[in-house]
């Protein structure tokens, strides 16, 4: 039987630290982080997403400003807003929830958040940062999946990863993250043949390729780790459940260690979106960013990045 790999504690730990930072930058810097959360339209999950994410940041002791916005907005008022916000010395974070309504572009909206703000890590010029291995902000996502891996194994260093995916918001930033730490990574997706081959030679598997149960339990290496990024919601027995992109059952049977949806990846991701806000607010007002809560997310020193 695997090793559950408990992203929900490691999220609360996390986000406990981040809340002592927030605190200690109130007292001595007089600076409160602030986080504001666009959404546009009225999905239900969605709403679920923006609202605990505003609800964290503010128990971290972060101001949180949520701006909802019709599903017919027209982009130029969604525009208007991030510019306003870009502005605001009182927001150093700012997320619009995707998607987007069909009216509205998505890489316009992305690219009008100032990059230092960009908590999301969508800016392209953040993206070109992480891909050339500088100290860009990271996506929450990948970056959630990378903390929960060092918190497992360690070093990465020559590891085999298999990103199963290859999104902007997951597959490829989290590819660009596995090489920073040295692994040999391979992007496989829908159109990848013998995908169950490739996935078996993986150390470390992603799963994000947003297909219920994909991965069964042979197509995980022995003692392998796996990291369910799926969010599935599917019915059974009459009720609503959320299931990841890995099935489960088979898998825990083969895995080394793997995470549970719900419980793994998710408090992950939005931990992370509190601790880029924090990182973001630290460099908007040219204070160094703690070390403590460096090494607590990453499981070793910074200096160990290279
Ligand atoms: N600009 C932007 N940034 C995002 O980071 C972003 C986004 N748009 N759009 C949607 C996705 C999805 N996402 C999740 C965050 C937390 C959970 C989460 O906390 N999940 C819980 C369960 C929650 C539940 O029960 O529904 C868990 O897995 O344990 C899930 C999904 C962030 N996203
Ligand atoms: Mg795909």
């Amino acid at each position: 039987m695997s090793t559950l790999i408990d992203g929900k504690a490691q999220a609360t730990r996390l986000r406990e630290e981040i809340g002592r930072q927030v605190s200690r930058l109130r007292q001595h810097e007089l600076v409160t982080p602030g986080l504001a959360v666009i959404l546009v339209g009225e999905d239900p999950a969605s709403q679920v997403y923006v609202r605990n994410k505003a609800t964290q940041a503010r128990e971290a002791g972060m101001s949180s400003f949520e701006y909802r916005l019709a599903d017919s907005v027209p982009q130029t008022k969604l525009l208007d807003l991030i510019e306003r916000l870009n502005r605001d010395p009182e927001v150093h974070g700012i997320l619009v929830q995707l998607p987007l309504p069909p009216q509205v572009d998505e890489s316009r909206v992305i690219q009008a958040i100032h990059p230092d703000k960009d908590i999301d890590g969508f800016h392209p010029i953040n993206v070109g940062n992480i891909a050339t291995g500088g100290h860009g902000m990271a996506p929450c996502t990948p970056l959630g999946c990378l903390m929960l891996l060092k918190h497992q194994l360690g070093d990465l260093s020559g590891k085999h990863a298999v990103v199963l995916g290859r999104s902007n918001i997951v597959g490829k930033p989290m590819a660009s993250l596995l090489l920073q730490k040295h692994c040999t990574v391979t992007v496989a997706h829908s159109r990848t043949r013998q995908l169950e081959e490739v996935c078996c030679q993986a150390d470390i598997l992603v799963a994000a390729a947003g297909r219920t149960r994909l991965v069964k339990g042979d197509w995980i290496k022995p003692g392998a780790t796996v990291i369910d990024v799926g969010i599935n919601r599917i019915e059974a027995d009459g009720r609503m459940r959320l299931v990841g992109d890995v099935d489960f059952d088979s898998a825990r049977e083969v895995a080394g260690a793997l995470t549970p949806v719900p419980g793994g990846v998710g408090p992950m991701t939005i931990a992370c979106l509190l601790l880029n806000t924090l990182e973001a607010t630290c460099r908007q007002h040219r204070i160094p960013f703690p070390d403590n809560i460096m090494s607590l997310a990453w499981g070793g020193t910074s200096s160990e990045t290279t």
